[in-house]
């Protein structure tokens, strides 16, 4: 099917194991017409052939098509990244830095050509410097260039609380602050079952603190857990329908809160970073930060988070001094 041209434009650079499934969760939910871009030759154009065959089937109307050709980007209202290369076991996301820098040159300046007036999400690790570095290779406004991590991270909190309180997902509201690696700060404080605070409910329920403190050590090395199963690549299923959420709050203007890596300037005494914060996105953009009061250990922790992102920045500047 053509491209049409009174529908949205999703373009997602990369199409591997998240790019395929972000394909596939925006077909399926008639988000747009669907460009699929990666340098692999024919990977792109097959992938978009093979979802494609999936329309008639499921009865969804959406162009999906495959390039090579950053031109065919052009006019994307949303475009999502996943361009580069994932852990393996004994790897931490940092050791992607090098490699995954260089990607998001190419992809920025694609961007930066063929469509500045995108809102982009990134989702290469690690996530926080390749987010910061994109924005500054494309040269696009910070609030139009956001980084997915938080959605997916409080998404696997979420999980692991249910399971604990064996309740259902759909009542619990976990809530992660910080950069996206290990130092991560699930903060319980503000993670609710049904509005009751988890700490409370704990109580209640009898959950000691040893517990907690182990749901939230699984959860910063959550993606970890994974990348040991799986062996060959990291997870892809809930990373891609993390950043779906993201396009769909741009795209309805929804003014959802969501924990994003936001641009912060002068928050959560931060200056000049992208790092985990709950961020209202909307037809704007990420419309605001919204900095919430944090105990003097949740701060500590974040401290230790975005001084974590910050040395990866000095990496990045190290090793491309068109950043520095
Ligand atoms: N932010 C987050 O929460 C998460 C981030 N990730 C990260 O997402 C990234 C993608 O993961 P997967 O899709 O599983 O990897 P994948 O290897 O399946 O797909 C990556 C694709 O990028 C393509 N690629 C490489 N260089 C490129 C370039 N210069 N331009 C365009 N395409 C290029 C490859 O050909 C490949 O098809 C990894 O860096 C991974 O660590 C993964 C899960 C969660
Ligand atoms: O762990 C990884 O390498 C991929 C990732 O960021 C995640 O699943 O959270």
């Amino acid at each position: 099917m053509a491209q049409n041209a009174g529908r949205k434009k999703i373009a997602l650079i990369g199409a591997g194991m998240i790019g395929g499934t972000l394909a596939h969760l925006a077909a399926k939910k008639e988000m747009g017409d669907i460009v699929l871009f990666d340098i692999a030759e024919g990977m792109p154009q097959g992938k978009a052939l093979d979802l494609s065959q999936c329309g008639p089937v499921e009865g969804f109307d959406a162009s999906i098509t495959g390039t090579n050709d950053y031109a065919d980007i052009a006019g994307a209202d949303v475009i999502i990244v996943t361009a580069g290369v994932p852990r393996k076991p004994g790897m931490s996301r940092d050791d992607l830095l090098g490699i995954n820098l260089s990607v998001m040159k190419a992809v920025g300046e694609g961007i930066k050509t063929h469509a500045p007036d995108a809102f982009v999400i990134c989702i290469t690790n690690p996530l926080d410097a390749m987010v910061w570095a994109l924005r500054e290779f494309s040269g696009l406004p910070a609030n139009k260039v956001v980084g997915m991590a938080g959605v997916l991270d409080s998404a696997r909190f979420a999980t692991f609380l249910a399971w604990e309180f064996d309740c259902s997902v759909r009542d619990v509201n976990a809530f992660v602050l910080g950069g996206h690696g290990d130092t991560m700060v699930p903060v319980l404080s503000y993670s609710t079952i049904s509005g009751i605070p988890v700490p409370d409910l704990a109580k209640i329920k009898g959950v000691d603190a040893g517990r907690l403190d182990e749901i939230v050590d699984r959860t910063r090395k959550g993606g970890g857990e994974i990348v040991g199963l799986l062996k060959t690549g990291s997870a892809y299923y809930a990373p891609a329908t993390s950043a779906i959420a993201m396009a769909e709050a741009y795209l309805g203007d929804q003014k959802r809160i969501l924990p994003c890596a936001a641009y912060v300037e002068g928050k959560y005494g931060v200056d000049g970073l992208y790092v985990g914060v709950p961020a209202v996105i909307g037809a704007g953009g990420i419309e605001d930060v919204v900095e919430i009061e944090l105990s003097d250990e949740e701060a500590a922790n974040l401290k230790v988070s975005t001084d974590a992102v910050e040395e990866l920045l000095e990496a990045c500047k190290g090793l491309d001094s068109s950043l520095a």
